[in-house]
């Protein structure tokens, strides 16, 4: 039987110094949903994702991912294994135009080896084609696609942050990680990337995203998990944890009667 989490977070540990960045973490992310993880500035999200991609290595705890351990793999195996990952600050690719910034993110899905490669073999070129392909059709489902041939730098924050989005879809990615992408979009990108979430849970990737804007996970998120000085403090729906007094008091700094 396939087990309904295509991860699972079990005790996770990490200490900066004397500061606890991440307590006794435990949490799961179904299959085909998206998950939301919130918490205070401060609260250990951006740790976790670290954690959970094995750029950090964790005091004590374990990750496991698709029924394998992961804490430990090299971040670049883990990639493979198609758990991809995105930055709080967008990045893209100077001096390079927006497809091509997608197209970087294509390492993973080539089918070719080195040699084939170099050699620019027929097979290569197909399979460029069809990443273009793909690309071109990313870009203009976002409403980007006018914008193919323009340096990917020249764009508004708001549209390099979705780019960062399309490049790790170019990955194939089975279960996506992505921090704060709303954050600097105005009202109807916030809008467009929430349409893009969907579209993207509804093709059968898994999401995981931190995300401060709260209308944007209430609207998206299949589960949510709050976090507060590094610990869980709720999980549960969306509804739920909008409800829940802890996360009132932690994450909105409201004062819940006694
Ligand atoms: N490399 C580090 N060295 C020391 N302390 C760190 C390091 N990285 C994070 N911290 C501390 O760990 C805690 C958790 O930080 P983290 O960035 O994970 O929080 P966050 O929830 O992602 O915050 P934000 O919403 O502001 O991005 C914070 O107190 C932070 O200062």
């Amino acid at each position: 039987m396939i087990a309904s989490n295509l991860l699972d977070v079990h005790d996770l540990n990490l200490a900066f110094g004397g500061l606890r960045a991440t307590v006794d973490v435990s949490f799961g992310v179904r299959r085909g949903e998206i998950t939301a993880l919130i918490g205070p500035n401060g609260a250990g999200k951006t740790t976790l994702f670290n954690l959970i991609t094995s750029l950090i290595r964790p005091d004590s705890g374990r990750v496991i991912y698709d029924g394998q351990r992961i804490d430990g793999l090299a971040p670049v195996r883990i990639a493979q294994m198609g758990l991809i990952r995105t930055f709080q600050t967008a990045r893209v690719f100077p001096g390079m135009t927006v497809l091509d910034n997608l197209m970087v993110g294509r390492h993973r899905r080539l089918q070719q080896g080195l040699l084939a490669q170099l050699a620019w073999s027929p097979a290569v070129r197909a399979e460029e084609r069809e990443l273009r392909k793909c690309a071109t059709e990313l870009l203009d489902l976002v409403g980007l696609g006018h914008l193919r041939n323009q340096e990917a730098q020249d764009l508004p924050m708001g549209a390099q942050k979705l780019l960062d989005v399309l490049r790790a879809l170019m990955a194939k990615p089975r279960l996506l990680l992505l921090d704060e992408p709303a954050a600097g979009l105005n009202d109807s990108e916030t809008t467009e990337l929430a349409e893009l979430l969907l579209a993207i849970r509804d093709t059968g990737v898994t999401v995981l995203i931190v995300e401060h804007n709260m209308p944007l996970v209430m609207g998206i998120a299949d589960a949510v998990v709050a976090l507060e000085a590094g610990a869980v403090v709720a999980c549960g729906t969306a509804q739920e944890i909008q409800t829940h007094p802890q996360v009132l008091r932690a994450y909105l700094g409201e004062e819940v009667p006694a």
